[in-house]
């Protein structure tokens, strides 16, 4: 069993003030398969304390040096992504393939963004040519607060830590007590690739607990969060005491629309995308909607491919899909599947219960349902698990009309060869991102969200930015 119940305070590895034993359960076999400390108050406020007396000096240290440093963190990152692969397919069952090429890869891709952006970026600048005597200053936000979740561990904590190092922030980190092995073996990291004490700091804990104590705490000058948009709405409460800036990258309810024009490979494509991960991701294309004429033909292949999907054990190699994270989700996706059946949709693919072979472990069998109507839950309501619905629509406003009428809006999908529906498409979908016909962001575009899908956006210039304020100077040119 490991055991890790430290905590990453002021550059060194320190036990818990006031913390008290977790369980981490390994979504596989239902076994604990760590145990970690989740800390209380006099943990929190160590770690916001350290972060405190950090902040001049790094606020003061040239946005060069700051940079190098990542790049440093990025060469560690890289030469112990193996690690980082097992930790992350052990604590929230990410088969190890996926794991090694997106879990890991996306943390790579991140900071390496980062570290191009920033490099090209000018903290310091005129306000213009002509007001030259006005002068900009984007410096560090302050002291912030990371809160992570579980399903893309690396993803969420590379976006934040890298962003907020390079604006100048210092921080306390609070992983998700799902997968907090990762998150320390990051901290590893960031003490080897020889940052300032204190500028990082790591705390474990639960929501209740240092989450809720660090969005309240009145030396955190920022949180960031990515999370549920019940956790979400929580932290903005606690954190509206002290005004603090609140940055917020909740859960999503992603259209796919698919246009009878659309690309041979378009199906296929949908239903992988939202079986990845085995189903837990924010932007996941979870309502497949379909245009009338294809509608019988899309479900059919829909359902066909999901057939192929395979369920298997996280540490085999491989291109299957894993449990989901706990029994807490296990649960919920199973009450979802029932009352999808309840409500009159049509299962073509999956259904209750695991999937055939296994007797544990929080495995769900992958899913598709026909026939959804808008009124119905499994329309409405975040899954995050392997269960795709799917809608026929008539007219291309019927089909915005559906999309958007979901309090989230993440990220919505089209499928069309018609470029001018496209476009149209593009500027009428109510979301932080759309993709069109599988083609993915650019390096550095951002992620981020509307309505209650939230109000930062992640990686890139854009990313940094959400962690400065911008200061305007008068009298700046010499007399
Ligand atoms: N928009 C995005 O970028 C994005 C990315 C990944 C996941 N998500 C969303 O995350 C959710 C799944 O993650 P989860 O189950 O870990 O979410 P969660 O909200 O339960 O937990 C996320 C983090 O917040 C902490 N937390 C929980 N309640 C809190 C509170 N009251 N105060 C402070 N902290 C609190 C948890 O300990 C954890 O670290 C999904 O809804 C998903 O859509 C969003």
């Amino acid at each position: 069993m490991i055991e890790k119940r430290q905590f990453y305070i002021d550059g060194a590895w320190t036990e818990a003030l006031d913390g008290r034993d977790h369980e981490v359960i390994d979504p596989a076999t239902e076994e604990p398969c760590a145990i970690i400390a989740l800390g209380g108050q006099a943990d929190t406020d160590a770690a916001v304390a350290a972060a405190k007396r950090a902040l001049p000096g790094w606020m003061a240290t040239p946005a060069a040096e700051r940079i190098a440093l990542v790049e440093k963190l990025l060469a560690v990152y890289k030469s112990r992504a193996e690690e980082l692969a097992q930790a992350m397919s052990l604590e929230m069952g990410a088969p190890i393939a996926l794991a090694r090429a997106n879990q890991v890869g996306a943390g790579l891709f991140h900071l390496q963004n980062f570290v191009n952006a920033a490099k090209e970026f000018d903290f310091e600048a005129p306000f213009s040519e002509a007001h030259a005597d006005t002068h900009m200053i984007h410096e560090a936000i302050g002291v912030c607060a990371l809160i992570t979740p579980w399903n893309w561990p690396m993803n969420q904590i590379t976006l934040k830590v890298g962003a907020a190092a390079i604006a100048g922030c210092t921080m306390v980190l609070k992983p998700s007590e799902e997968s907090p092995l990762s998150a320390l073996l990051f901290a590893e990291f960031m003490d080897e690739a020889g940052f300032p004490k204190g500028v990082f700091n790591l705390v474990n804990g639960d929501g209740a607990g240092v989450g809720t104590q660090l969005s309240g705490h009145p030396d955190v000058d920022m949180v960031s969060f990515t999370g549920s948009t019940r956790a979400g709405r929580a932290i903005s409460r606690t954190a509206a005491e002290t005004l603090k800036r609140v940055h917020l990258e909740l859960g999503g309810k992603g259209a796919n629309l698919i246009f009878a024009d659309a690309d041979d490979t378009a199906v296929k494509r949908g239903v992988m995308h939202m079986m990845q991960n085995s189903g837990q991701s924010c932007n996941a294309p979870s309502r497949m909607m379909v245009e009338a004429p294809i509608y019988d033909r899309v479900v059919e292949e829909a359902a066909a491919v999901a057939q192929t999907v395979k369920v298997g054990a996280p540490s085999e190699d491989g291109k299957h899909i894993g449990p989901v994270v706990n029994a807490t989700q296990y649960e919920k996706i199973q009450g979802l599947i029932e009352t999808g059946v309840k409500e009159g949709a049509r299962l073509v693919a999956g259904g209750p219960g695991r999937p055939e072979g296994f007797n544990k472990g929080f495995y769900v069998r992958p899913t598709v349902f026909a026939d959804v109507t808008p009124d119905m839950t499994i329309a409405n309501e975040e899954i995050f698990g392997p269960v795709l619905s799917i809608m026929k629509f008539e007219t291309e406003a019927e089909a915005v009309e559906v999309a958007n009428d979901t309090p989230y809006g993440l990220t919505n999908y089209v499928q069309s060869q018609d470029v001018d529906r496209r476009h149209r498409l593009a500027r009428q979908l109510r979301s932080g991102m759309v993709e069109m016909n599988g083609k993915s962001r650019a390096p550095g575009a951002p992620f981020g969200g509307m309505k209650q899908s939230g109000n930062g956006r992640e990686g890139g210039l854009l990313g940094i930015h959400d962690f400065l304020e911008i200061k305007a100077v008068s009298g700046w040119a010499a007399e």
